[in-house]
């Protein structure tokens, strides 16, 4: 993932994902997120956070825009970014999902109160990461 980052495709993701965050079923938590993937032809896939009564069961808006992308036939990404009240970073689980395609990801954090971001690495986000790599059968 060495590959640069412009500022239009910063400019461009972030306000995707905050777009995509109006779209967020939190009836639960009323906490809206959106997520939105750059891919490697400049398309970018969107996901929110999908909630259910049944609270185990939601769906962070990261691994929703991951499935759409997956869905829509897309395996590399560039880029991933968040949209939320504080500008969260993604959760625990999100991070492990992430990391199944893209040991380094730039994911970049949005608050939509003020509009800032900040830029971090998925590696940096969960270091010493377990992956396919250490399963018997990877190629
Ligand atoms: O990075 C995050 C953090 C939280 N949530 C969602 C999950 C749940 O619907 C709500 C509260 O945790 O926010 C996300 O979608 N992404
Ligand atoms: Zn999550």
């Amino acid at each position: 993932m060495a590959e640069l980052l412009k500022p239009r495709d910063i400019e461009r993701l972030t306000h995707a994902a905050t777009m995509v965050r109006d779209q967020a079923y939190a009836p639960h938590s009323h906490f809206y997120v959106g997520a939105a993937l750059l891919m490697d032809d400049d398309v970018i896939i969107v996901g929110c956070n999908v909630e259910n009564a049944s609270y185990s069961m939601c769906l962070c808006a990261e691994r929703v825009a991951v499935a759409s992308a997956i869905a829509a036939g897309y395996r590399n990404w560039r880029a991933i970014a968040v949209a939320s009240v504080g500008g969260v970073t993604p959760c625990g689980a999100c991070r492990q999902f992430l990391m199944e395609f893209s040991s380094d990801l730039p994911v970049i954090v949005t608050d939509v109160i003020d509009g800032t971001h900040r830029v971090l690495r998925l590696a940096q986000l969960l270091p010493d990461a377990f992956d396919g790599s250490r399963l018997p059968s990877h190629p």
